[in-house]
Parts: C-alpha cells; sequence; structure tokens
C-alpha cells in the first residue's frame, strides 16, 4: 500500500495535502509517512524473526536518515541503531535507543568517538583494521572497561550495485580481507581491553540480488567456522544493509524482505549465533518524498528545461550516482510531456533527469521526487548560498515541521575570524 496517493485530484500523504503542505511551509520541503517507515519496519521485523539464536537485532543504519522524530519513531518500534559518527550515537541515545541496541561501524572512528560511545555504552564496535583495534584497546584499557568488539569483513564480492556505493571488494576501504580474520582475531583476543565476540559484513547499498549477499553470508559462515575452531567465542554475526527498495516502472525490482529473510534463515543455519541486520534505505526510502515547485519552464533543444527549486545541494543522489527518482505532478495533468528536469544551482551537474516523460506541468506548479526518505536530507548541503530543505513528518491527517528551513544566514552565522 502506498501511503502517497491521489485523492481529490492531488497528491496526498496519508490524509495530508502536498498542496496544503507546501502552502503551510514552502519548498522544497522533504515530506516523511510515519505508517510508510513503521510498516517497512516491521516487515523487516517480521521477514528476520527466529532467525539466529536470542532475538534478532534490526539495528536501523541512522545515516539514510537522523532526524531525531525519524529515530525517535523507529527507537519506539523497537529498531536498534547501526551508527557511524559520535554524532549519530549521540542522536541515537537521544531518540531513547538502548545503549545495548547500538552498533558503531565506520573506518574512521576516532579515539575520541570510541571513549565516549565506551562509556556511554553499546553493543558492539564493527572494528574495520587491525589498527582500529590497537586504538580501540588502548581506549578500553584506559577506561578500565572491556570493549565488545567484531571485525568487519570485506568478503571481496561484487555486489552489482553502483560503483560508489559497493563496498565490499578487496578495492573497498572497508573491513578487512577475509585471509587475514584469523590471525588478526586471534591478535585481538590478545590485546587488553577487548572482547571479541562478532563478525560483521555489508557489502554495498541498493542491492537488487540476492545472490551476492548469500556470496557474502557463506563466507562468513565459512569464517565463524574457522575462529571457533581457533577457539574464539563468536556470538554475534552482524549481516549489514544494502537491501535496495523499489523505484517504480522500469527500474530493477529488488527481492522482498521476506525472499532475503529466508535466504537469510537457509544460510545462517547451524551458525549458533544471534543475528543483527543494519537496513537503512529499506525503512526510509520509499517513506519520504522531496516536495518542490517549477519555478520555470524554459525552452531546450532536446526538451524543454523544468526547473524547479530544489537543487542538488537538497537531493544529491542523481547528481552522485546518476540515480533514478521518480518525478510525478502534485496535480497531474492528464497530459504527458518530455523534460529535462534540473535544479537552479550553477552546476550542469545539477541535473535530476534528461528526456524524461512525465506530467505535463507548468510554473507554479508542484511536482515530487519520489523514494526521496532515505540518504536525501541527510546527504543536503547549502551550496550556492541555499537554505536546507525543510522536513515535515506525516502520521495520519496529522503533519509536524520536523526540521526548519535551514536559513543560509544561520549557517553563516558560524563563521569566525578569530586570527591568532
Ligand atoms: C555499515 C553499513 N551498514 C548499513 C548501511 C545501510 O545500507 P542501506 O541503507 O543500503 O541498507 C550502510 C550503508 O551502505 C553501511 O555502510
Ligand atoms: N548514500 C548512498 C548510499 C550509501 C550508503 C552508505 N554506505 C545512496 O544514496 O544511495
Amino acid at each position: 500500500m502506498d501511503h502517497f496517493h491521489l485523492q481529490d485530484g492531488a497528491l496526498h500523504c496519508e490524509g495530508v495535502s502536498l498542496e496544503a503542505l507546501a502552502d503551510a511551509v514552502g519548498t522544497p520541503t522533504y515530506v516523511y509517512s510515519a505508517a510508510t517507515m513503521e510498516r517497512h519496519a516491521e516487515v523487516m521485523q517480521a521477514a528476520v524473526a527466529g532467525a539466529g539464536t536470542g532475538e534478532p537485532l534490526v539495528a536501523y543504519a541512522v545515516k539514510a536518515n537522523p532526524n531525531a522524530h525519524v529515530l525517535a519513531r523507529l527507537g519506539k518500534i523497537g529498531l536498534g541503531a547501526d551508527v557511524v559518527s559520535i554524532g549519530e550515537y549521540r542522536r541515537a541515545r537521544a531518540a531513547g535507543i538502548a545503549p545495548d541496541r547500538i552498533v558503531f561501524s565506520g573506518v574512521g572512528k576516532t579515539a575520541e568517538e570510541m571513549a565516549e560511545a565506551l562509556a556511554g555504552g553499546l553493543l558492539q564496535f564493527n572494528v574495520e583494521s587491525m589498527e582500529e583495534a590497537h586504538t580501540l584497546s588502548a581506549v578500553a584499557d584506559a577506561q578500565g572497561r572491556e570493549a565488545p568488539m567484531g571485525f568487519r569483513i570485506n568478503p571481496d564480492v561484487s555486489a552489482g550495485t553502483h560503483a560508489k556505493i559497493t563496498t565490499g571488494t578487496a578495492d573497498n576501504k572497508f573491513g578487512i580481507a577475509a585471509a587475514d580474520a584469523l590471525g588478526f582475531t586471534r591478535e585481538a583476543a590478545g590485546l587488553p581491553g577487548l572482547a571479541v565476540h562478532g563478525v560483521t559484513v555489508h557489502i554495498g547499498s541498493q542491492l537488487t540480488n540476492l545472490a551476492p549477499l548469500e556470496q557474502a553470508f557463506c563466507r562468513l559462515g565459512e569464517l565463524i567456522s574457522a575462529l571457533r575452531a581457533d577457539g574464539r567465542d563468536i556470538r554475534i554475526a552482524d549481516l549489514g544493509g544494502g537491501l535496495g527498495v523499489p523505484h517504480g516502472p522500469g527500474q530493477p525490482e529488488p527481492p522482498s524482505p521476506e525472499a532475503y529473510g529466508e535466504m537469510v534463515r537457509r544460510v545462517t543455519t547451524g551458525w549458533n549465533t544471534r543475528l543483527l541486520f543494519e537496513p537503512g534505505r529499506l525503512i526510509v526510502g520509499n517513506a519520504g518524498v522531496l516536495l518542490t515547485r517549477v519555478v520555470r519552464v524554459k525552452p531546450g533543444v532536446r526538451a524543454p528545461w523544468l526547473i524547479v527549486d530544489a537543487g542538488m545541494n537538497d537531493l544529491m543522489r542523481p547528481a552522485l550516482y546518476d540515480a533514478y527518482h521518480r518525478i510525478e505532478a502534485v496535480r497531474p495533468s492528464g497530459v504527458q510531456q518530455i523534460v529535462n528536469v534540473v535544479g537552479p544551482v550553477c552546476e550542469t551537474g545539477d541535473t535530476f533527469t534528461m528526456d524524461r516523460e512525465m506530467d505535463r506541468v507548468e510554473a507554479g506548479d508542484l511536482i515530487v521526487f519520489r523514494t526521496a526518505g532515505a540518504y536525501g536530507a541527510t546527504l543536503s548541503n547549502g551550496y550556492n548560498s541555499r537554505p536546507l530543505a525543510a522536513e515535515v513528518l506525516v502520521d495520519g491527517d496529522r503533519w509536524a515541521l520536523i526540521r526548519r528551513r535551514v536559513d543560509p544566514d544561520a549557517l553563516a552565522g558560524v563563521e569566525t575570524a578569530d586570527w591568532r
């Protein structure tokens, strides 16, 4: 069921008219459906229920959408958090997510970040190099604590996704080579302050095929056996995120969470570990749209330029990854046109799409970019001294502004000239 639907000829999010929202808060604005993100979370929880030993933990990848109100909603229905900075850790805690439901990933954790998270509590650090393990050991030893950790394995599997969001090939910066895992884990187990109980893998994002995930999980399974044979007490297997979401007709259809859960159950039989999952996009991607207004329509050589008031600074994915976003008129005219949709930023890359067939719209009309709930607002910036877009959360027929539009003057307000 799509919570973005037509009602009285115009697009609504749940019971709220996007036209009314644009009038109330202006554009560009991210609009999220609480019902959609909660349903996605529950579908994921159900898909992996009963897998592994003990309670499987769905630790939402905060980076996908770190808005405090989104985190609080997801935390309330039982999701944990996968964080990659102390900023995300603090946000997860502030949203009420318990320390024992938080994992800390990322290749560049600093000693300060480790110290704060260790003191505050967490389920596990996902450590990405032997060098990092040494830093964590020193941090834990200094606090007189044991840092729970697992190594992130780079399984050297091609995820079949965009090169810039592939993370599990030997040439990527993430994780340790599977061949090093035995030696590194043995070395880490001998360091003070480290409790090595986990292994983790995450091979990329927007995966539309289960095969590379299955291959990576199988490698992890072999490794768990080898680590156990070497005397390690492996209790947690964190299978990362990465499951793709549908982007609409003509786009690759990802496997369902149920099919993913089935594969996980099959591959992890006999592992005898607790299972963790780190979905981001799956939970929030299709729970959000970017609502924007057409500023003007300018004649073009191939097709007219539809210049909208959202730019690449607001939604970076097309510029960064040539990502496809479905574009819809908020009030469909029923007449189709072919257009190039671009933003106002002074970059040729500020192009959302070329030669797209869509409903005919004119200057002043509203359109939406679909599937913008993940890696949308969080990747935005103030390039060209543009404000950061507002964010709205809809729940039934009520809505709340969950991030005010951030004026460029507010950003300029932190510029200092403290010469020394
Ligand atoms: C370690 C880790 N876990 C989870 C995720 C979430 O990925 P996705 O949003 O594709 O589920 C990412 C991002 O790719 C990641 O780097
Ligand atoms: N930011 C990327 C996903 C990368 C996730 C982080 N590892 C996207 O929008 O598709």
